[in-house]
């Protein structure tokens, strides 16, 4: 089989390591001289090739789970195994270089270069030169970056951009672990959610598995194929899919968590392509709002408020019409979610 010249992961040889299932079992963490734990007994199952998002609040845990993971801090009990093997008979340095780590504050170091600061790891295993700077120039194709920011140092890029550097960097060795925290937090909103939408679009093709760290619902509700909330002192709320939250939350906790507004926010779970339906008389319609097949249906709800028009023309990326979304369809969607699920 030939490789696809699109996939520089898949084109560069790098040994696609499978991917692996992250198992919490019982897992705890009490701080020195803290009396109550950080983490208490945290037991959830993370799909190999998924994004977990961890929420809660301020203090609640979320960093500390973690660092637990990747063993910058040591379990005080219970077990996190990732693919099968608990991480308490790892090898931290090994451990630590099998799993990318993104953070908010970057941590690119500002004296290296680009290159410099995408090779660390690769540097660490001796890879031989030509492949790392195959490799380097594969992970800035991969983040949308062209070759020439190579040479650049980080101070010379925009926070975007040296968020995408440090995304590359995580990514250098294909680890099949990611750890994600708060990792465009820094960012403006449109910058946020350009590398929010660039990231989804990644993982389709790298399926790596993916703890992800937010204090934002509305990131988790679009990042994580699961969602762990976590409440104050570490204590699992409830884990599930985005939809099991807003459609079931457990208790009043989880659903003042996930916002008094969880029926229009499941709305953002389903895309226009969903409930589009084939409208001949819009061809007679040329002035009817566009809208993408893969837009949800709170953003085509907002694009006919915004135009108070009572229906959009609904296209495949290609720009080929599928059809029509009333106002009242979307209307009926919103009305369908409360009467299932009694949200607000
Ligand atoms: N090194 C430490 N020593 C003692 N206590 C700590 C240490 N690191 C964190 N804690 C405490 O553990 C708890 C959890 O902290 P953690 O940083 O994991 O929370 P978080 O959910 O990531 O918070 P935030 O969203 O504010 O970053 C907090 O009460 C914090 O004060």
């Amino acid at each position: 089989m030939t490789h696809d010249e699109t996939d520089p992961i898949a084109a560069s040889g790098v040994r696609r390591q499978s991917q692996v299932e992250i198992e919490f079992r019982n897992a705890t963490k009490r701080y020195p001289g803290q009396e109550a734990p950080a983490i208490s007994n945290l037991s959830f199952t993370i799909p190999a090739g998924v994004i977990c998002c961890l929420v809660g609040p301020s203090g609640g845990g979320k960093t500390t789970t973690m660092m637990l993971v990747n063993r910058l801090i040591d379990l005080t009990d219970g077990d996190i195994l990732i693919g099968g093997a608990s991480v308490r008979s790892a090898n931290t340095t090994e451990l630590r270089r099998a799993i990318g780590y993104v953070i908010q504050q970057i941590g690119l170091f500002p004296h290296m270069t680009i290159a410099g600061n995408i090779a660390v790891v690769p540097k660490l295993l001796g890879w031989p030169r030509a492949r790392i700077r195959e490799r380097v120039l594969e992970l800035l194709n991969l983040v949308q970056l062209d070759r020439s920011y190579a040479g650049r140092y980080p101070a010379q890029l925009s926070g975007g951009q040296q968020q995408r550097i440090g995304l590359a960097r995580a990514l250098a060795v294909d680890p099949p672990l990611m750890l994600m925290d708060e990792p465009f937090g820094a960012l403006d909103p449109i910058t946020r959610s350009a590398l929010q939408d660039e990231f989804l679009k990644l993982q389709e093709r790298i399926n790596k598995t993916v703890i992800f760290v937010t204090h934002d619902i509305d990131e988790a509700i679009k990042m994580g194929d699961r969602i762990a909330v976590l409440r104050e002192g570490g204590i699992l709320a409830q884990f599930g899919t985005a939809d099991d939250l807003l459609a079931h939350p457990v208790d009043d906790y989880v659903a003042d968590f996930v916002g008094a507004d969880r029926g229009l926010k499941r709305l953002s779970l389903r895309r226009m392509r969903d409930i589009v339906h084939p409208d001949p008389s819009l061809e007679a319609k040329p002035n009817v709002p566009t809208i993408s097949a893969d837009a949800s249906l709170r953003v085509g709800l907002s694009r006919l408020f915004t135009t108070d028009a009572s229906a959009v023309r609904v296209t495949e990326n290609d720009g080929t019409t599928l059809g029509a979304v009333t106002l009242d369809e979307l209307r009926e969607a919103v009305a369908a979610h409360r009467r299932t699920d009694g949200a607000p």
